[in-house]
């Protein structure tokens, strides 16, 4: 039987490719019997900051795993630049302008700063560090200054102190180019000064570089003030999104998530 041509066209809320930089549709992640992904939905707009947040266990690291093509999603889209990436593998979403940063630092620790920034910026095949040419030496210098590290360049990872590690870790990140960039709790384990000097990295990335940013973190004093809007889940699913005040106010996410402490 054909369609009632009367009826009124049924009115959908699904997100498509083009509804941001980033966009995920009804992306679900399970693990044997546990789901810790369900059906999110959500868009990322090009150079907005993004606070991804939500409590211990909620999905956060899992959705940045499957959007980063670490973990393959168990079903649902994401879509970047307007391309269907739902099962593409790290290193392509890295050429397609992706880059994201660990809770856990990953540096080479028989490197130098300068060698670890270096390696992303070093074709495959010349994998090895000895053959580093001036013109990659260059651009891992201006990255290196970039993060705040060009005065530790010649240092080894282990000689950095924690904030260090972390500027080591965005610039490994930032030397493939990225146009958008998942961070995972960059603010864990920083005083309060320090955070406020790494936002005011990001925001210059962003504000100067024209970078995207989605960052999961638990710090709030630090987040608010950093982010444009925020996207809440819970459970893996998705609780609230708006703006920061629109966060701190909502009756849900304030039992949920923030204790009524936001
Ligand atoms: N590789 C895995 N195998 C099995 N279960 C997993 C795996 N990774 C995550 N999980 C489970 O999925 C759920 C979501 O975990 P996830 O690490 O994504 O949460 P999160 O929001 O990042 O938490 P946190 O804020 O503590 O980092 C949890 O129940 C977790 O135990």
């Amino acid at each position: 039987m054909s369609a009632d041509p009367e009826a009124p066209p049924e009115w959908s809320d699904e997100l498509g490719p083009n509804d941001g930089i980033l966009v995920m549709s009804d992306l679900t992640k399970n693990f044997g019997g546990i789901t810790a992904v369900d059906e999110l939905s959500f868009a990322v707009q090009e150079e907005e900051i993004l606070g991804f947040i939500g409590p211990n266990g909620a999905g956060k690291s899992t959705t940045f795993n499957c959007i980063s093509g670490i973990y393959p999603p168990s079903s649902g889209n994401i879509w970047y630049k307007g391309e269907n990436v739902t099962d593409l593998p790290p290193y392509k979403m890295v050429k397609r302008g992706m880059a994201r940063t660990f809770q856990s630092f990953r540096p080479l620790e028989d490197r130098t700063v300068l060698q670890n920034i270096a390696l992303p910026l070093v074709p495959d095949k010349l994998f090895s560090l000895a053959g580093l040419r001036g013109d990659t030496i260059r651009k891992a210098e201006g990255v290196c200054e970039l993060v705040g590290l060009d005065d530790r360049m010649d240092m080894t990872p282990d000689e950095l102190p924690h904030a260090g590690m972390l500027r080591l870790e965005l610039g490994r990140a930032l030397a493939t180019n990225p146009d958008l960039l998942l961070l995972d709790e960059p603010f864990a384990g920083l005083s309060d000064p320090e955070v406020d000097a790494i936002s005011d990295l990001l925001k210059q990335l962003r504000n100067d570089a024209g970078v995207t940013l989605v960052v999961v973190d638990h710090n709030m004093r630090g987040l608010f003030p950093l982010i444009d809007r925020a996207v809440v889940i819970r459970f893996g699913e998705l609780l609230a999104e708006g703006t920061p005040e629109e966060i701190r106010s909502d009756p849900m996410v304030k039992e949920a998530y923030l204790g009524g402490g936001a």
